[in-house]
């Protein structure tokens, strides 16, 4: 049972030296947003592998998402390129703060690098996640532009503290394999679509079709 356990707590695919981007998210539902996110990192951090992370609830949000297995399914069906894998790790791992999951994931995995991979707006309220600047100081982040935030989260708490740490747009082929802390802002061309504005439309199974 122990055994199967943590079988079931790795990550499939990856091996000690690749780079690994991990998108968290709610994904209630999915959208092209994030597909475009994915794909932009892959190229722009030069990444191995990247893994959406469905979280089981954002520890910050009081609404109750989707059950985890339908969000699951929808980011399977939106999503097909053979190095973006979609993972309900945190449900199995029983973790809920990134900081903490990420913990697991580095002890499991050495060799590995992860980089942690947000959207602007995450960036922008950073500074209230649990445990932020152990992130910061332990696992490159890869910032996406994302429309209404690619200026203001630059002069977030977050981005001012660790200003230090910012590899330029044109470095961002570094960062994977940069010493923490490290953090890269890149911009893409936007894709101006949210979660939230799918579910006021009522148009959460039609998501999948982007
Ligand atoms: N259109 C987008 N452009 C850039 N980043 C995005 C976009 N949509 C989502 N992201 C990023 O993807 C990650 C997961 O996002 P999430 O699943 O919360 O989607 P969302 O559209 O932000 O949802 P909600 O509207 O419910 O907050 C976050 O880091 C978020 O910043
Ligand atoms: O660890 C935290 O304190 C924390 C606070 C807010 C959000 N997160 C994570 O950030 C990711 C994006 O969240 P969301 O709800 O914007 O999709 C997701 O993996 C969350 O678990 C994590």
């Amino acid at each position: 049972m122990r055994i199967k356990l943590l079988m079931i707590c790795k990550l499939p695919h990856i091996r000690p030296g690749q780079s690994v981007g991990l998108l968290g998210g709610s994904f209630d539902p999915p959208h092209r947003g994030h597909a475009a996110i994915s794909h932009a990192a892959l190229k722009r951090f030069g990444l191995d592998h990247l893994f959406w992370l469905v979280s089981p609830g954002n520890p910050l949000k009081a609404r109750q998402p989707a059950p985890l297995e339908r969000r699951i399914s929808a980011s399977r069906g939106l999503i097909q390129h053979p190095r973006i894998h979609v993972s309900g790790i945190e449900a199995d791992l029983g973790t809920r703060y990134t900081a903490q999951t990420l913990r697991h994931l580095r002890r499991r995995h050495p060799g590995v690098r992860f980089v942690w991979l947000m959207g602007a707006d995450n960036l922008t309220h950073f500074h209230r996640w649990k445990d932020w600047q152990q992130i910061l100081d332990t696992v490159p982040v890869g910032v996406l532009a994302r429309p209404g935030d690619r200026i203001s989260s630059r002069f977030s708490p977050a981005a001012r503290i660790y200003r230090h740490a910012m590899l330029k747009g044109s470095e961002s082929q570094l960062l994977a394999r940069a010493d923490s802390p490290a953090w890269c802002f890149v911009n893409l061309p936007m894709v101006d679509v949210s979660s939230t504005a799918l579910r006021a439309r009522g148009e959460w199974s039609a998501a999948q079709q982007g």
